[in-house]
C-alpha cells in the first residue's frame, strides 16, 4: 500500500466564498497530488456555507449551514476555517479543537484577539492549529518566524501587509485615481474584507501586526496592543507633498524589539502611513502585492515578497497548512505550539522612536522659520532638513526631523499649528527607511 493510500483525512470546510471556494477547487483538482504529499488522501467530508442553496456548483450532499454540527462531526479530522469574523467562529474553532480535530484557518482578525485560547485548547487535545494565510496570503512568512528563524533572535518585521490599501495608494499615486473607485475595485477583486472599513481603518494590518510581533518577538501581542491609522486620511496633497522629495506613501506595519538605556526590553508594534524613498524597495510593491522585511541577529536582513490577497494566492498558504497538518496526522505527529516564554511589554506609541515629515503654508517674511525652528525644539526635537519654496505671498515650509519620542513630535505639530505665521499644516507623515 503506497503511503497516498493511507486512511483518509477527512476536512471540514467553513465558508466558500473569495478563499473558500478556491480550497474546495483545488482540493477537488489536485486530489492526488495533495493525497502523495499528504501521505494519505485528503477528502471534503462538509462544506458549511451561510446559504447553501445559493451554492449550485458545490455537491449538494457536503453543503450544511450548520457549521456548528460539522465541525465536532465523527468524521472529520481538520477544520479549513475561511469564514472570518470573532463570533460565532471562536466557539466552532474551540470545539473542534477540543475535540481533537486540527485547525487550519486565515482568520488574522481572531487569532489577534483570541490565539492564546485557541493554542492551549491545541495544546490540551494535541491538535495544530496553522494559519499561514492569515499575514500576507500567499507569501510563506509565518512558518519562517515560527520554524526557520526559531534559532534567531528577531529583532524586526517591517512591510506592507495589507493588499487593498496598498492597491488603492498605488493607484492615487501613479495614475491620481480617485480612493473610493479604487476600494470598489479591490473588494470586486476580492482583496477586501467583507466589511472594507477593516482596510481602510488599518484593523486589518493591526491584526496582522499583532499575530507577527506575537510570533517574532515569542510574545502575546493582541491587536488592541498595535497603534493603528488607516489610510482614510491620506491625501492627494500628502502624495504630491511626498513625490516632491522624491518619496512615496505606503501604508506599513512596523513591529520592533525596543531596548531602553537601561537594557530593558520592550516591543513596539504600530500600523499607520509612512512615507519612503521610492529608491526603497517598498516603495516599488505595486496592486495587490506585500513585502516584509525581517532583521535577525543571526541572518541579518531577509525580504518576503508576493500576493498578499486574493483567491487563488491565499488558498495555496491555506492549502500548505492542510497538507502539514494531514502530514502531522499521518506520522502521529504535531508542528509548533505557541511560542510566548519571552512575555515582554508592549511600549505605547508615545514612546517608540519616529521621524516626521512636516508640510507647512506659511507667512512668507523674515523670522518665520526661526519660530517654527522653536517650536521642534522647545519639544526637544531635532530637525534633520528645512526645504523653503516661495509660493505667491506665501512660503511652502518643509521640515524633516530625526528620531524623537512619537509624543514629542506629535505635540510639535500641534504647537505649529497654532502659530499665527503658519496658515496650513499641509501634511503630516512619519517617515521611515532613511538615515535617522
Ligand atoms: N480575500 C482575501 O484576499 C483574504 C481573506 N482572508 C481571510 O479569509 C477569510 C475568508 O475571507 P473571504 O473568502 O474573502 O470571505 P467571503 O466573504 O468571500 O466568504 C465568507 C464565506 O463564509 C460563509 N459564511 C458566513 N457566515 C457563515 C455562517 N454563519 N455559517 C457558515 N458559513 C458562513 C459565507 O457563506 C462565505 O462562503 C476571512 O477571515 C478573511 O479575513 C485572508 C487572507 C486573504
Ligand atoms: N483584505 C486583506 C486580505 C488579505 O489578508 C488585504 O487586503 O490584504
Ligand atoms: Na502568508
Amino acid at each position: 500500500m503506497s503511503a497516498a493510500e493511507g486512511r483518509p483525512i477527512r476536512v471540514a470546510l467553513l465558508g466558500c466564498g473569495t478563499v473558500g471556494g478556491e480550497v474546495a477547487r483545488l482540493l477537488t483538482e489536485q486530489a492526488g497530488e495533495l493525497a502523495a504529499r499528504a501521505g494519505a488522501p485528503v477528502e471534503l467530508a462538509g462544506i458549511a456555507v451561510r446559504r447553501p442553496d445559493k451554492h449550485p456548483e458545490l455537491p449538494p450532499e457536503l453543503l450544511t449551514a450548520d457549521a456548528e454540527k460539522l465541525v465536532t462531526s465523527d468524521d472529520v479530522d481538520v477544520v479549513v476555517e475561511l469564514v472570518g469574523g470573532i463570533e460565532p467562529v471562536r466557539g466552532w474553532l474551540l470545539a473542534a479543537l477540543e475535540a481533537g480535530k486540527s485547525v487550519v484557518t486565515a482568520n488574522k482578525a481572531l487569532l489577534a484577539e483570541h490565539s492564546a485560547d485557541l493554542f492551549e485548547a491545541a495544546d490540551a487535545a494535541g491538535a495544530d492549529l496553522y494559519f499561514e494565510a492569515a499575514v500576507a496570503g500567499a507569501i510563506p512568512l509565518l512558518r519562517p518566524l515560527r520554524e526557520s528563524l526559531a534559532g534567531d533572535r528577531i529583532t524586526r518585521v517591517m512591510g506592507i501587509v495589507n493588499g487593498t490599501t496598498n492597491y488603492i495608494l498605488s493607484a492615487m499615486d501613479s495614475t491620481g485615481a480617485g480612493y473610493a473607485e479604487t476600494l470598489d475595485e479591490a473588494s470586486r477583486l476580492g482583496y477586501a474584507e467583507a466589511d472594507p472599513t477593516a482596510d481602510v481603518d488599518g484593523y486589518d494590518a493591526a491584526s496582522k501586526a499583532a499575530i507577527l510581533a506575537s510570533l517574532a518577538f515569542h510574545t502575546r501581542v493582541t491587536a488592541s496592543d498595535v497603534h493603528r491609522e488607516g489610510i482614510a486620511d491620506v491625501t492627494a496633497a500628502d502624495l504630491a507633498a511626498a513625490r516632491m522629495l522624491g518619496r512615496t506613501v505606503k501604508l506599513l506595519a512596523i513591529c520592533e524589539r525596543v531596548t531602553d538605556d537601561d537594557g530593558v526590553e520592550s516591543v513596539s508594534a504600530r500600523v499607520h502611513p509612512v512615507m519612503i524613498p521610492r529608491s526603497h524597495q517598498l516603495a516599488g510593491v505595486g496592486g495587490a502585492f506585500n513585502a516584509v522585511y525581517v532583521e535577525a541577529d543571526a541572518a541579518g536582513e531577509l525580504m518576503f515578497y508576493g500576493q498578499g490577497a486574493g483567491g487563488a494566492p491565499t488558498a495555496s498558504a491555506v492549502l500548505g497548512d492542510l497538507v502539514a497538518v494531514a502530514r502531522n496526522r499521518v506520522v502521529g505527529g504535531r508542528g509548533p505550539r505557541e511560542s510566548a516564554h519571552a512575555a515582554l511589554p508592549v511600549r505605547p506609541m508615545g514612546q517608540t522612536p519616529t521621524r516626521y515629515h512636516v508640510s507647512l503654508s506659511v507667512a512668507d517674511r523674515a523670522g518665520v522659520l526661526a519660530q517654527v525652528a522653536q517650536a521642534f525644539a522647545a519639544h526637544g526635537v531635532s530637525i534633520a532638513a528645512v526645504r523653503q519654496s516661495d509660493v505667491g505671498d506665501r512660503a511652502s515650509l518643509v521640515v524633516v526631523t530625526h528620531q524623537a519620542p512619537d509624543a514629542a513630535l506629535q505635540s510639535t505639530v500641534d504647537e505649529i499649528g497654532r502659530l499665527d505665521v503658519v496658515h496650513e499644516v499641509v501634511s503630516v507623515m512619519r517617515v521611515e527607511g532613511e538615515d535617522q
